[in-house]
């Protein structure tokens, strides 16, 4: 049985296509017609995925974001920055969406202390390039239902994320989840630093 009719999102509804190990990054731009934001992204990514919260930016239609970081000291606005607005400024991203067509252009986490402070989180679908790093794993699965999907939905959204390769979790992946336990562990000293 193949679940090719469950659609998760366009970049890997028809398959995940692999990186290229030599891309080293390219520009984003927003969905507007004109003046469209542009970020240059002057690295490779990392840790792509598809994440299920309400809080990352879908393309219209899709029920999963694809998202991956890139170290803050790479990306910079090349074009129509004065568009871009925080769309709350409390989260612990700070995402910057464009006023005019809503894509989210970059998320940037200013707190210090939070386990992935220097990196930005981008989301490669705004580039026209190909070579991007492709999306490993599924994050925050069960979290679609709070965006409106049917629970009864859920064996078969599993079903097709493993049948993509895209390992489903409820947080993020384990490697991720021990990274930030290791950080609160040596912030609290239950670790040493
Ligand atoms: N169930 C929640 C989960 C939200 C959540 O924790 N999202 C993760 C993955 S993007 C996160 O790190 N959020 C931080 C933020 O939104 O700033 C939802 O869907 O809204
Ligand atoms: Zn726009
Ligand atoms: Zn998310």
């Amino acid at each position: 049985m193949t679940y090719e009719n469950v659609k998760i999102h366009p970049a890997v509804d028809g398959g995940v296509k692999k990186g290229r190990a030599d891309f080293a990054g390219g520009t984003l731009h927003c969905n507007c017609a004109s003046e469209r934001v542009e970020v240059k992204v002057a690295a490779q990514t990392a840790h792509n995925h598809v994440c299920g919260c309400t809080k990352c930016w879908k393309p219209e239609g899709a029920i999963f974001s694809q998202v991956a970081v890139v170290g803050r000291d790479a990306l910079s606005v090349t074009a129509n920055g004065h568009k871009l607005k925080i769309v709350n400024e409390a989260a612990p991203i700070q995402r910057y969406a464009c006023s005019g067509c809503g894509a989210h252009m970059y998320g940037r986490i200013e707190n210090t202390g939070h386990p992935f402070y220097g990196l930005d989180f981008v989301h490669t679908e705004l580039s026209d390039q190909d070579g991007w790093s492709e999306p490993q794993f599924a994050a925050f699965v069960s979290s679609v239902i709070e965006s409106g999907v049917e629970p009864s939905r859920m064996g078969d959204i599993r079903a097709r994320l493993k049948e993509l390769g895209l390992e489903p979790y409820d947080a993020l992946s384990p490697p991720l989840m021990d990274a930030i336990a290791t950080h609160v562990a040596k912030q609290s000293g239950a670790l040493k630093a």
